[in-house]
């Protein structure tokens, strides 16, 4: 699967081409009345989204490295079928959708003026000696005025299945001093970075410092407010009862090649999941999907 391929079949002249971001790493770049956006096949992952008039929604690292095999510093990669380390350090963390390929199947544009994309990942014997189950997951994008993904992960094996899994979404913020996290007020999170003990959320979360927390139950909306830009990020969520949130903050983050310098005072992860207590249990033949909205609002709509 090739650039010139892919636009002999997917292509929609002014609407969606394909290029290159390194040879044989194709992206889908989208443009429509109401935004425009790329995707990378590697990984199904987003890579940006900014709708008309204003600045880009996500985050991607000024030195994120597009090859096989590793994921790109920012946008949303796709964590499945684990998420976070696994218990056998050999294993990838984040599990290895990131680090594939995908089949991109469908692209078609809507009669609202959205462009709506398809991606496919099935098991092969590569992804079989990582984890040995079938499966089929598939990536619904929507871009339009609001950014949609739906993940949809079908257990095509004989066993039940246990997974974890997130849109591990970078968002892109002003400075990260006048940015915080609304819509947790309340929740319990377990926080990495202190044994994983249990604490509860009081208020909006706020950065002074590396934050790496799970949140329990949380099925509501969430918001990024970020004074600078004068914006809040909304993030609808369905079939995740769990979030991520991250910042890596300045040791840990220039401990990362593909990390910008300084870029942790643009970014910040919200991260819609199944984490922590929230395990998906799969029969054979059953479906979960796991899903966000994302759009921008301005502050003071937001605040009401
Ligand atoms: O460097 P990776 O594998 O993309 O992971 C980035 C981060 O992903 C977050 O989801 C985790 O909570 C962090 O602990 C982790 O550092």
């Amino acid at each position: 699967m090739n650039s010139i391929s892919l636009n002999e079949k997917f292509a929609i002249s002014g609407f969606v081409s394909i290029a290159d971001a390194s040879p044989g790493y194709p992206i889908i770049q989208i443009s429509n009345s109401h935004a425009s956006a790329s995707i990378s096949v590697h990984g199904a992952q987003v890579l940006s989204f900014q709708p008309k008039g204003e600045e880009d929604l996500l985050w991607v690292s000024k030195t994120a490295v597009f090859a096989e095999g590793k994921s790109v510093r920012g946008g949303i990669p796709i964590c499945w079928p684990w998420f976070g380390t696994h218990p056998d350090a050999e294993m990838p963390a984040h599990g290895f959708a990131r680090n594939r390929f995908w089949q991109l199947t469908a692209v078609q544009q809507d009669e609202h003026g959205s462009t709506e994309v398809m991606l496919c990942l099935e098991d092969d014997e590569a992804s079989r000696l990582l984890w040995p189950h079938a499966f089929e997951l598939q990536l619904r994008v929507s871009v339009g005025k609001v950014l949609s993904l739906e993940l949809t992960m079908v257990n095509s094996s004989k066993e039940v299945v246990d997974l974890t899994a997130a849109l591990h979404s970078y968002f892109n913020v002003g400075d990260i001093a006048g940015a915080a996290v609304r819509g947790l007020d309340g929740a319990e999170y377990i926080d990495a970075l202190q044994d994983s003990r249990r604490f509860i959320q009081l208020g909006d979360v706020r950065f002074d410092a590396e934050l790496d927390r799970i949140y329990q139950q949380t099925a509501g909306d969430e918001f990024i407010d970020d004074d600078l830009r004068g914006r809040s990020i909304r993030l609808q969520k369905s079939g995740s009862n769990s979030t991520v949130v991250w910042n890596p903050w300045i040791a840990k983050s220039s401990r990362m090649d593909d990390f910008e310098e300084g870029g942790y005072r643009r970014m910040v992860c919200v991260e819609t999941g199944n984490m922590g207590e929230d395990v998906v249990r799969l029969e054979p033949d059953a479906a979960h999907t796991l899903g966000v909205t994302i759009s921008a609002e301005s502050a003071r709509a937001a605040s009401v």
